[in-house]
């Protein structure tokens, strides 16, 4: 779907939604546990895809209201009945893919297009060192995956600098394997913060991880535990967060309170910090939860290390689009393996808008300067669509297109956009 933008500024508030992220851990620990409820799940195309494959291990999930009730599997899942489909959720197929581990049978999982283009090989090889059978059917390490249940438990090294979902998905069913684990990570852990959020919520499920940093990471993880995740509410996202807050910070008049954003281990509330270092007017008013933006500020260029916060990617690529100075994005190539190549998608859209970009293997350069409108492609990439979309009300006279793909995360971000005074209309459904 397409969607017209013009020149907007931006007032009032916003909740933002719930993380993407937080759901799919709370709707996996509590799927491996007995009885469990998640209050304020988002409910968005990849946390749907985390449910339907947890009901395909056994579980089973209500929506009552604004929380879920989840009747879990108590750390034994079913051989799936069909195939998993995790569509567009890399999360969804990693975390899925060890849960597989843990049955008596072969699993079969895939995902869409764009899911198959991305890889899984460090999770394949560590999952055959510990007792399972683990292989892509084309054995380009890409879905479709087929998994065959068996998981010991033994000491094992994996590389970290692809991705941390691989790390999260070992932290969540080796304590169910027979042995006890060693996970020595090799390479640069990337997008750190993620393993911490996974940890964090182990601890609520009274799961038992050693994690020693002393001397490169390792996660010793004795096997035969029990989940017992219980109640628990989702917090605000501050990836999706980022989006608003950004807008706001590049226009003048404007003025946004994002709610429902408390200190958190989410790596991305250094949009915050970002936001600050750029010369941004925000405060965060952390007891109420609220984070408020004003606009009418020039922003100043700054150097960006997207290690530990790939998501913030696109948002910080458009703040330094309309930045006084020169911003690097660095330490990024783990963001080509995302829904897109997305160093590659914000190097091919934003010049459209007039930007002054080059790309490396790892890194953008941006010059920042007017944005003029322009006709873009979000790349069916719902973080490419969205920061496209706020470079959209600076630029004016813009349209994106894939836009129906914020499902994925947000699926109310353009409502929340309007809601706040953003032009920002329909123009036209794609044949897809
Ligand atoms: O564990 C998670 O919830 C996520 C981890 C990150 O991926 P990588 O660890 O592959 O960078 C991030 O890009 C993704 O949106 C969500
Ligand atoms: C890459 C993302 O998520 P996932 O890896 O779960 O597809 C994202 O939300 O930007």
């Amino acid at each position: 779907m397409r969607v017209s933008i013009d020149k907007s500024s931006i007032k009032g508030e916003v909740f933002a939604p719930p993380s993407k992220s937080y759901t799919h851990r709370a709707v996996t620990l509590a799927a491996l546990s007995k009885e469990s409820t998640v209050g304020r799940p988002l409910i968005s195309a990849d946390t749907l895809a985390t449910v339907r494959a947890s009901e395909m291990f056994g579980a089973s999930v209500e929506r009552e209201e604004d929380r879920l009730i989840i009747h879990g599997i108590n750390g034994k899942p079913n051989v799936p009945d069909d195939v998993i489909d995790a569509a567009n959720s890399g999360t969804t197929l990693r975390f899925m893919t060890a849960v597989a581990a843990l049955t008596d049978g072969i699993t079969v999982l895939t995902g869409d297009a764009s899911l198959r283009t991305r890889p899984n090989g460090p999770l394949l090889e560590v999952l055959n060192q510990l007792g399972v059978k683990a292989c892509s059917t084309r054995g380009n390490e890409r879905a479709p995956l087929v998994v065959k249940g068996g998981l010991k438990g033994q000491d094992a090294s994996i590389d970290g600098s692809i991705s941390s979902q691989f790390i999260s998905a070992l932290l969540i069913t080796c304590p169910l394997a027979e042995n006890s684990t060693t996970l020595y990570i090799t390479g640069k852990l990337k997008s750190r913060p993620y393993v911490d959020v996974t940890l964090e919520m182990l601890e609520l499920a009274g799961i038992k991880v050693h994690v020693d940093d002393s001397n490169g990471t390792r996660f010793i993880i004795p096997g035969k535990q029990k989940y017992d995740f219980k109640d628990y509410t989702v917090p605000g996202d501050f990836s999706s967060a980022s989006y608003l807050l950004a807008a706001a910070a590049m226009t003048s008049e404007s003025e946004v309170t994002v709610k429902n954003l408390f200190p958190s281990k989410q790596g991305d509330k250094v949009i915050i910090e970002i936001l600050r270092q750029m010369g941004a007017d925000i405060t965060w008013d952390k007891e109420a939860g609220n984070v408020t933006v004003r606009g009418g500020r020039q922003l100043k260029a700054i150097t960006f290390d997207a290690g530990a916060t790939p998501d913030l990617v696109p948002t910080v690529a458009v703040l330094a689009a309309v930045a006084e100075g020169t911003s690097r994005i660095v330490n990024a190539e783990h963001v080509r393996y995302k829904e897109t190549d997305r160093l590659r998608a914000l190097a091919t859209e934003l010049p459209k808008l007039g930007v002054d970009l080059k790309e490396e293997r790892d890194s953008l350069t941006i010059t920042g300067g007017k944005l003029r409108g322009a006709s873009v492609h979000g790349w069916d990439d719902h973080r490419i669509v969205m920061a496209l979309s706020i470079a959209g009300i600076v630029a004016g006279n813009t349209t994106v297109d894939t836009t129906e793909s914020v499902s994925i995360s947000y699926p109310d971000f353009f409502k929340d956009m309007r809601s706040l005074g953003a032009k920002m209309e329909k123009v036209s459904e794609e044949l897809s």
